[in-house]
């Protein structure tokens, strides 16, 4: 994720014809795996679950079990991932592609938006169980924390305001390995360090994400 200390997305090498011939859609994450090549994170996730028959709980066979596992998924897609992106590019991106902070307003907005996200979560889906399936943990506990999880980078400790959030991350950590979580989370935890130097064409990329997200 990062070359000398700036984000290749910073640097737009996923907009090049190198990066295009393994993920058209021009987006991270993308897998390449001999000849195969595809994108899209969940997509990504199944396909690595398949061909490495991981153990049954990260996406149980058990048809109920898994519909949770997908029901999960589904409503991550379509609303969790726009609304922590629309607090990651407001709140984190803003002052590096701008030079100055998004309006109180929009703010606010994304953050009531985040909220309602974190809460569903933590009522919804997780309710008293120790993983948001269940009893194990399994690729919806891994989704949910790598996109909230991030939002420590706009100055935001969720987990301060959702003791059972809290709780549940420290359970999915050690199910996934503290020292793997920490290596995976490496990238966005240098945020600031390597988004200080956003070469001035990719501000005007950047530009037109913050309007589609104000508005
Ligand atoms: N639906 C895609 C979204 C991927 C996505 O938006 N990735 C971001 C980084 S986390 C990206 O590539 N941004 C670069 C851009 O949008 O130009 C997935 O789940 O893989």
């Amino acid at each position: 994720m990062i070359a000398d200390n700036i984000c290749p997305l910073s640097l737009g090498e996923h907009l090049s014809e190198e990066f295009g011939k393994v993920n058209p859609l021009r987006k991270v994450p993308a897998l390449k795996d001999g000849d195969f090549t595809m994108g899209e994170s969940n997509a990504i996730l199944l396909y690595l679950i398949r061909k490495f028959k991981t153990p049954d709980h990260w996406y149980p066979s058990d048809l109920q079990k898994r519909a949770r596992v997908d029901e999960y998924l589904a409503w991550h897609v379509t609303t969790a991932r726009p609304g922590t992106s629309k607090l990651f590019w407001l709140k984190a991106m803003t002052p590096y592609v701008t030079g100055h902070e998004v309006t109180p307003e929009k703010l606010n907005a994304a953050l009531c938006e985040f909220k309602t996200i974190s809460t569903t979560i933590q009522d919804v889906f997780l309710q008293d169980k120790p993983f948001l399936v269940g009893d194990e943990v399994s690729i919806a506990d891994v989704v949910a924390l790598a996109d909230i999880g991030q939002t420590f980078v706009s100055g935001l400790d969720v987990f301060e305001d959702y003791p059972k959030l809290a709780a549940w991350k420290q359970r999915v950590k050690e199910a996934v390995g503290v020292e793997l979580c920490k290596e995976a989370h490496e990238g966005i935890a240098n945020f600031r360090e390597t988004h200080k130097q956003i070469p001035p064409e990719m501000k005007e990329k950047f530009q037109a994400r913050l309007e589609y997200f104000s508005r």
